[in-house]
């Protein structure tokens, strides 16, 4: 088995329920094919100790920053780009991909950190495939080697920032000042202050690993072919030089707007609605008291003037999250390390 033309993707969505494992080279190192979607890189010559997760797809439909790190991929196999730190590509939900939908039967950002036990399907299996991907890749690294796991998103409404960060919830509530800047210099506009622990990817790897990881939303949903990619120059700058040379852009973390998790809205009820446009933008604002989301069982007022919706929707089971209520705060007032 080789990787026809370099093309990653081609080969993962020509096969999207499994690959035999298999091993190649590159000019910069070797890499092998560990399954379908799950490609694992180790230069030659280590520039710094980094070991980079990149997911992309993990909502199928989510195709833009999958042609970003396939091309990406593509630099790195063909020779263009010589990679200096420890790489491991995942494209998350290739069936959903293939099907042009979010997911299949379950939403796959749901199901890690252990979330996919007592589900059953491809997206149950997919997810603890995942885990052990990351598992094997951060095994046996030292104290002093830097984990990284940035799992590549975009959003299904438009934004009033275009590219948005989740940070995970980290305890003691203290950020990184190193990839928040980093974070500012590959284009993102805004972050938001995760306020509790979740089944997400980014989520899992900071808890188990203590990975930097994050949710990066890089614009709005398009299908493959149709994602302008010079929207993602910032980006994918920042992931060459990191790539190469194991350095991290750096820009003034001022430039991005920080906001904190309030509450995260749960669709409680087939009655569930949230009281916005079908258009409104992620990070819309409310005036205080506003009745944003009501059901049988509940209701849900803004709190303060100014405080916004990030994700609003209703289109999915009981129990899951239809929205999250953030307010902007100054990032003067973060603790960081
Ligand atoms: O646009 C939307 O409503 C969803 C975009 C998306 O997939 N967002 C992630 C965020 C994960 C996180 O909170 O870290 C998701 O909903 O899974
Ligand atoms: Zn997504």
């Amino acid at each position: 088995m080789t990787i026809l033309n370099h093309d990653f993707l081609a080969l993962t969505l020509a096969n999207p329920h499994s690959i035999a494992p298999f091993e190649l080279d590159f000019p910069s190192g070797t890499g092998v094919v560990e399954d379908t979607g799950i490609f694992r890189l180790e230069p030659h010559q280590a520039k710094q100790d980094i070991s980079l997760v990149l997911s992309v797809g993990v909502h199928g439909n989510e195709t833009g920053p999958i042609e970003l790190v396939n091309e990406l991929l593509i630099q790195i196999l063909s020779g263009r780009l010589t990679l200096g730190i420890r790489l491991l590509v995942l494209i998350g939900n290739p069936v959903a991909a293939n099907a042009g939908k979010r997911f299949c039967e379950v939403n796959l950002n749901r199901l890690f950190h252990g979330g996919w036990q007592g589900y059953q399907g491809f997206e149950a299996k997919r997810a603890e495939r995942l885990e052990q991907a990351i598992n094997d890749f951060y095994r046996d690294l030292d104290e002093k080697h830097t984990k990284l796991h940035y799992d590549l998103h975009t959003a299904i409404r438009g934004s009033e920032h275009e590219k948005f960060v989740v940070y995970p919830y980290v305890k003691e509530a203290r950020y990184s000042k190193q990839q928040l800047s980093f974070l500012a210099a590959s284009g993102i506009d805004a972050v938001l202050l995760s306020h509790q622990a979740t089944t997400t990817f980014s989520f899992h790897s900071y808890e188990t690993y203590g990975a930097h990881a994050f949710t990066i939303e890089l614009g709005k949903v398009y299908p493959f072919g149709q994602n302008d990619l010079s929207r993602f120059t910032q980006m994918e700058s920042s992931l060459c030089l990191l790539l190469e040379e194991g350095t991290f852009a750096q820009s003034e973390i001022s430039l991005l707007s920080i906001f904190t998790v309030l509450d995260a809205l749960i669709k409680d009820d087939e009655s569930y609605q949230l009281n916005i446009a079908e258009d409104a933008n992620n990070f819309s604002q409310f005036e205080s008291d506003f009745l944003l989301s009501s059901s049988k069982k509940s209701e849900y007022r803004v709190k303060q003037s100014g405080d916004a919706i990030v994700f609003p929707n209703t289109n999915l089971p009981i129990g899951q999250r239809a929205g999250l209520v953030v307010r902007p705060i100054s990032a003067h007032d973060l603790s960081y390390v």
